[in-house]
């Protein structure tokens, strides 16, 4: 499998008020084509600054992030625009979707930023409407929604420009139990069925028990790595990654 994503070595150091607190020191790892990564680790070990450094929302102080063989660091304005327009798609916690936009309106907004075609657009629409389940609520606004609903619209509008990497940050966190997993089966069908490449920090074992791979983090470096192995039951991986946090501390066990 071709390396889709390189963190070479990346290394953060916050200076708040003089007060630097190094987030992340000097980790390194690839993303496969193809696979589903999770990133595990106790609070503060620096999952989000690793996460907001490959969105570009914020720059390491040293090492270097490649997608497809290209550093990201080096790419004029025109490039980075284009990185974070359709070359990454973001889920997160919060779902983000405009409030004052139905469904369709929230999911269509990628594609009209990129100036695809209507019929086109309408094509995508209904094809990821259909598979993650939401084709009742398209034309709901997200107040008229549950959260599960608001998350696969989310999940959607993210899928739909067709990113080279779905960068997830805790898409689980403000889901019950039901709506959790049921988001999880389709993030992981969507990774299988249709070879799409996201990398998720999650607490949550049971949400990480679908993941090909894990990554723990601890202050700013990888820890520990477990890959899912073929014909092994979700329930004895979820077992392992248990086993993982137990030595890390912190998170959540909850079952879905
Ligand atoms: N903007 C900032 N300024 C200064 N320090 C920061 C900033 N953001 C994060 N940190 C520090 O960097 C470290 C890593 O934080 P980060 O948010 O990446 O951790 P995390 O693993 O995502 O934690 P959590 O699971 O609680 O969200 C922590 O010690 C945190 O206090």
């Amino acid at each position: 499998m071709s390396k889709l994503l390189q963190v070479d070595n990346v290394e953060k150091v916050y200076d708040s008020e003089g007060l630097p607190t190094q987030a992340l020191a000097g980790i390194s790892f690839d993303v496969l084509e193809g696979e589903f990564l999770g990133i595990m680790g106790p609070s503060g070990s620096g999952k989000t600054t690793l996460l907001n450094c490959i969105a570009t929302i914020i720059k390491p102080t040293s090492g270097q992030i490649l997608l497809e063989g290209e550093s990201i660091s080096a790419f004029n304005s025109k490039n980075l625009a284009a990185y974070r327009g359709n070359r990454i798609g973001y889920l997160f916690q919060d779902f983000e979707l405009l409030d004052n936009l139905t469904g369709r309106e929230n999911i269509m907004l990628p594609l009209s930023i990129h100036g695809e075609s209507v019929a086109t657009a309408e094509k995508k629409i209904t094809e990821i409407a259909n598979y993650l389940n939401i084709t009742d609520v398209l034309d709901k606004f997200p107040a008229q929604m549950s959260g599960g609903q608001k998350q696969r619209v989310a999940a959607a509008r993210s899928l739909v420009p067709e990113p080279a990497i779905i960068l997830a940050d805790e898409p689980t966190g403000a889901l019950d139990t039901r709506s959790a997993r049921t988001l999880m089966e389709k993030l992981k069908g969507i990774n299988e069925e249709k070879g799409r490449n996201i990398l998720m920090v999650t607490h949550d074992a049971n949400a990480a028990s679908f993941c090909s791979r894990i990554l723990f983090i601890q202050d700013g470096v990888i820890f520990h790595e477990l890959r899912y192995q073929e014909n092994e039951s979700r329930e004895a991986f979820y077992d392992r990654i248990l086993q993982v946090m137990a030595q890390l501390g912190g998170g959540s066990a909850n079952v879905l």
